[in-house]
């Protein structure tokens, strides 16, 4: 574009300064034809002159009166004179006497310098030297009279007048107006008003090229001048010289120089809009090229990201899916397979058989040789396992020592009695060198029968649970098949059973703890401990599993004992940490009342821990009464009277109608959480609850209601008149350790 832009300028400057030049020859052409006819012209004066001057030597006597140049108003003619043969002056418009300089002239003719000479042939002389006037040029016209024979006729003509002339035609300070002789000699020369001549070239360059030169464009660059000149000549029509006629140069090219400069700043100034556009244009390509790339890169990152991901989506599926300890699939990976599986095994008339396999005394390998060791045997256990099952059988570990098998299309009982065996002996063989140590272990397989003992996998592992309970009562190291007859739950509680104590001795129990918030400034005004039991194989166990045995065991006094310490021993641990504390609730079965030394055991705890009687509540339940009223409504007076405080638990789910309270220890009443449950929706529900407020109020004990859940019970039981609430709504049972942060805020926001 730039290219175009500056070819375009420069054509055109090219052009105009072409059709300028042109313009001026052509200019010159017609000055230098006008000069040269104008001169020619003057000259034929002479001819004539010379004409008469030949009248004149034949006798007419008037023809002398007629060479006088200046009565004929003829001023480029300075001077006339007429000279005969011999070179004597006969006439001389001057008046004078002699004419040196022309006689000067016609000796030359006469010794015929040059050479003979022809009648009317206009012979030009050199002017004298003086530069003043070297344009004062001396002539002379040969004739010849009937009478004297020849004759000269000469004259001195005044160029510069001639010149003078054209003085006002424009050709620029160094442009000139010249008259030159055929042989290179510059007869006078007019350059602005300033005359000048009498320079000889003729032996010049310049000189010699004029001799031959035809009319038209000359070079007249001469010697001592820089450039090159653009001339035009003409020859005199009649007469040995010619006109040259120059242009200046710069003269003419000054007259475009505005314009051209105007050309250029518009092509400078277009060009520097181009370049600064094309800068802004690189400007943008280059910050849209570094977006593009800072793109690309996102993009390749978001692409590395989204493979990562993937590759991370990949390995949590896998370890979401699959044991990390052992690497076969785990219990979630096991349902869904062996729901597949199972589906498939209706459509087959071969047996599926569901093992449940249990280490024995794994808790204690774990905890006499260590966790490391405890790992390394699952891990060869499974490997086993593995090893010794067919590729399509499902191996799956459930947690802990647990492992289940799904045992597909077998042929017989038989057969899966057979297996089962060989399990049991693949498992038994030692294993050497678990981190140093050789260790023994033997498995209890409980066994259950696709279609026969259950139609889906949950049933079918609940069986084949049983029945290793079943294989574990039988002595361990065996395999039992499920049978109907076999009490499952007492399988389990047989096992619970029999570590009871140990767990207890072992602190294998623990207390949640749950806020009860009253109903003014949802402030937390009690905490109620419940128990759990972290089982080293079975994990967390409820209450609901274990507190009906402990009572049928007699082992709730020792339960209860232990509960009875471990939250005195809380209350006095938070007291140490500065916290401040609030009443704890412990439940209190009806067993514990009958129990002759449960008052003795929670004063001698209190003091124990130096915990004042009013942190400890005590909840019970409306059954203590049922069973032996007086003995429990004795113990109860007796530690109230002590400051601890009694409230009845599970309220509605028992015998009591309000007007049997009025006469029992307690200072609340808990309103059984299935009263709570439905409260918005079952009407019946509302109206116990508001009665069971109302009456309770009338009788002074404080209401608290169990198992709320969500804002809507919330309101309705604030409307209702409820003082106080607990459940999951405000707070889940929780750890000690995370009820600190509470006891210190102390408030909920509803
Ligand atoms: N669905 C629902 N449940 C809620 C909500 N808020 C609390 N709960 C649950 O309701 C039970 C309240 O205790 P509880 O009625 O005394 O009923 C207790 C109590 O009777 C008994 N228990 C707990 N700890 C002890 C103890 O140390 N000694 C004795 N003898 N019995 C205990 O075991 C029962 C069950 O205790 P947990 O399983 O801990 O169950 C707790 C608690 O987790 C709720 O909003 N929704």
């Amino acid at each position: 574009m730039l290219t175009i832009i500056w070819w375009g300028t420069w054509t055109r400057v090219a052009h105009e300064k072409a059709i300028t030049v042109d313009n001026s020859i052509a200019d010159s052409k017609n000055i230098a034809a006008i000069v040269a006819s104008n001169l020619n012209e003057v000259l034929g004066r002479a001819t004539r002159y010379s004409q008469i001057a030949r009248s004149m030597m034949e006798g007419d006597s008037s023809a002398a009166l007629q060479l006088n140049p200046t009565r004929d108003g003829e001023r480029a003619y300075l001077r006339i004179a007429v000279f005969d043969q011999k070179g004597n002056l006969i006439e001389s418009s001057a008046n004078r006497r002699s004419e040196p300089e022309l006689l000067q002239l016609v000796s030359m003719a006469r010794s015929d310098q040059f050479g003979t000479l022809q009648d009317n042939q206009l012979i030009v002389g050199k002017p004298a030297r003086d530069d003043r006037l070297a344009w004062r040029v001396p002539i002379l016209i040969p004739f010849t009279s009937s009478l004297q024979g020849r004759g000269f006729f000469t004259a001195v003509i005044d160029l510069g007048y001639f010149l003078q002339l054209y003085k006002d035609v424009k050709l620029g300070d160094a442009g000139r107006i010249e008259v030159f002789t055929q042989d290179g000699y510059q007869l006078a020369e007019l350059n602005g008003a300033m005359l000048s001549g009498g320079v000889d070239f003729s032996t010049s360059d310049f000189g010699k090229s004029l001799r031959h030169a035809e009319d038209g464009v000359i070079n007249t660059k001469r010697l001592g001048m820089p450039l090159e000149d653009i001339g035009v000549l003409r020859r005199l029509q009649s007469y040995p010289l010619f006109v040259v006629v120059t242009h200046d140069q710069d003269y003419l090219m000054s007259r475009l120089a505005d314009r051209h400069h105007d050309y250029l700043w518009r092509a400078i100034a277009v060009s520097i809009a181009l370049v600064l556009l094309l800068c802004g244009l690189l400007m943008v390509a280059t910050r849209q090229r570094r977006l593009y790339n800072v793109l690309t890169a996102s993009e390749q990152e978001k692409r590395n990201l989204i493979s990562q991901l993937e590759q991370e989506k990949t390995r949590a599926l896998l370890q979401a899916s699959h044991d990390y300890l052992t690497g076969v699939p785990n219990r979630r990976l096991f349902y869904e397979i062996a729901a597949t599986e199972i589906s498939r095994a209706k459509r087959s008339r071969k047996l599926y058989a569901l093992f449940f396999l249990d280490l024995d005394k794994f808790k204690l390998i774990n905890d006499t040789l260590g966790h490391a060791v405890g790992d390394l045997l699952l891990q060869g256990v499974a490997r086993r396992l593995r090893e010794s099952l067919r590729e399509y059988d499902l191996l799956a570990r459930l947690g802990g020592d647990e492992f289940v098998i799904l045992i597909s299309e077998m042929a017989s009982e038989g057969d899966v009695a057979r297996l089962a065996a060989k399990l049991v002996e693949v498992v038994r063989a030692p294993f050497i060198d678990l981190d140093g140590n050789d260790v023994e272990v033997s498995p209890s397989i409980g066994i259950a029968l696709y279609p026969r003992d259950g139609q889906n996998v949950e049933t079918l592992l609940t069986h084949a649970d049983f029945a290793m309970y079943s294989a574990k009562s039988a002595g361990a190291a065996t395999y039992r098949f499920f049978d109907t007859s076999l009490n499952a739950s007492s399988a389990r509680e047989t096992e619970l059973l029999g570590r009871f104590k140990r767990a207890i001795r072992d602190d294998e129990f623990c207390l949640h703890y749950q806020p009860r918030v009253e109903l003014q400034e949802f402030t937390v005004v009690g905490l109620e401990a419940l128990i759990r039991w972290q089982h080293p194989e079975h994990g967390l166990i409820y209450p609901n599993d274990f507190i009906s045995l402990a009572e049928n065991n007699d082992l709730i006094v020792l339960l209860g004992r232990w509960v009875i310490d471990a939250a005195c021993r809380q209350l006095a641990a938070w007291c140490a940490q500065g916290l401040p504390v609030v009443p704890v609730a412990i439940n209190v079965s009806s067993r514990q009342l009958k129990d002759g030394a449960l008052l003795e055991t929670v004063m001698t705890t209190l003091e124990k821990y130096q915990i004042s009687p009013d942190l400890l509540e005590i909840e019970v339940t409306e059954s203590c009464f049922i069973e032996d009223f007086d003995t429990a409504n004795k113990v109860l007076e007796q530690l109230q009277k002590r400051g601890v405080k009694i409230a009845l638990d599970d309220y509605g789910t028992g015998f009591s109608g309000l007007k049997n309270l009025k006469n029992l220890p307690i200072y609340a009443i808990k309103i059984d959480r299935s009263f709570i449950r439905d409260i918005r929706n079952d009407n019946s529900d509302a109206v116990i609850v508001a009665s069971t407020i109302s009456l309770a109020h009338n009788l002074g004990l404080k209401v608290v209601a169990e198992g709320v859940e969500s804002k809507e019970q919330l309101v309705h039981l604030k409307t209702a008149g409820c003082d106080q609430v607990q459940g999951f709504y405000f707070q889940r049972p929780v750890a000690a350790s995370e009820m600190g942060r509470l006891l210190q805020r102390r408030k909920f926001r509803p």
